[in-house]
């Protein structure tokens, strides 16, 4: 792991962590939007008006809150609107890099080695972690924002003027319970699996993994019931459940020993992830090796050995039932 001090790099710093074994996750410092109009968003500043071509997008096909933003890219066609970098899917002593491998991009704007340059591109005395996503913009060569859960707001409203605007993730009339049912997945489930893979002290792990298993209980008992989190409609909920729904029988059942079950044994949950993963283009947004390579090789304080594990075999092209809710 690394952090970056004033504008430093350095190699040596363990994950942020409490006394009693916890996880703690850092806060996303990038905050700025992106508007039709280049007004001020609902924090940061003003100035990032939506435009064709300006924003690119950094991601890691690995990263579960990545995964959010190029889901969202794919859904409103903003493929020609928005370009995307992609990392290496190997996370080491420097952080993210952009070496060759399959179906990673290099940095195709600057051409940098490490994700950590354009952090200290756009702030030269930059403190904090590097993380993906960012969006960066061409013009003021910043990052305007590194948290997905606001690059995906931008995403499925700013950019209507080229976007699909039939596709609205976020309507008015669900906001509140979007919101809420957000709050409710998040800790548990989104940052539960983190929570319990890195914890330090077997009291953590275990309080994290009952509290994770227990919040998939809720959420298959209320999938029984209605297609999607909110009912029929499909939100801007699901497509933040979907990643981690997606990563945890291949990596957090084993790596973050969250092993009480398997998506794949919650009917009503695994149908789900099935119907999201064969919606069209989503599987285009997924790349399964660089999820298990990242996890594996990348956290070697959980898997010193570096072995990535073959399998499991998994057909998420099977038929999902889910019709028969509506
Ligand atoms: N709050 C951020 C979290 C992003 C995040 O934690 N990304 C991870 C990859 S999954 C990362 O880049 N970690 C770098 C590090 O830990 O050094 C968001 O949702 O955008």
């Amino acid at each position: 792991m690394s952090l970056m001090i004033n504008g430093q790099l350095h190699e040596d710093w363990l994950d942020a962590e409490t006394e009693d074994g916890e996880f703690v996750r850092q806060d996303s410092q990038f905050r700025h939007w992106v508007t039709p109009d280049g007004s001020p968003g609902p924090s940061g500043e003003g100035g990032f008006a939506a435009e064709p071509g300006r924003y690119h997008l950094y991601v890691s096909y690995a990263c579960p809150w990545a995964h959010r933003t190029l889901i969202f890219r794919k859904l409103k066609k903003l493929e020609d609107i928005i370009s995307v970098s992609v990392v290496h899917p190997h996370m080491g002593p420097k952080g993210w890099d952009f070496r060759d491998y399959p179906d990673a991009t290099g940095d195709t704007l600057y051409g940098y080695d490490y994700m950590h340059q354009l952090y200290t591109r756009a702030d030269p005395h930059y403190s904090g972690i590097v993380t993906v996503p960012a969006l960066w913009d061409k013009q003021h060569e910043t990052i305007v924002n590194n948290e997905s859960a606001e690059i995906i707001r931008m995403f499925n409203s700013a950019f209507d003027a080229w976007a699909d605007d039939s596709v609205d993730m976020y309507p008015a009339a669900l906001r509140e319970a979007i919101d809420e049912i957000n709050e409710a997945v998040y800790e548990p489930v989104n940052n539960g699996v983190y929570r319990t893979g890195f914890a330090s002290t077997q009291e953590a792990y275990e309080k994290n993994f009952d509290t994770l298993f227990a919040a998939l209980d809720e959420l298959e008992q209320r999938l029984s019931k209605q297609r999607y989190l909110l009912g029929s409609q499909l939100t801007e909920a699901d497509w933040r459940l979907f990643p981690t729904l997606l990563r945890f029988d291949p990596v957090y059942v084993g790596h973050f020993k969250c092993n009480k079950q398997r998506i794949a044994d919650y009917p009503n949950l695994f149908n789900y992830l099935l119907e999201l993963y064969q919606m069209p283009g989503i599987a285009d947004t997924t790349r399964f090796e660089h999820i298990k390579q990242h996890y594996y090789y990348s956290h070697v304080e959980l898997n010193p050995t570096r072995i990535v594990p073959k399998g499991p075999v998994q057909d998420l092209l099977q038929p999902h039932n889910r019709g028969e809710l509506t």
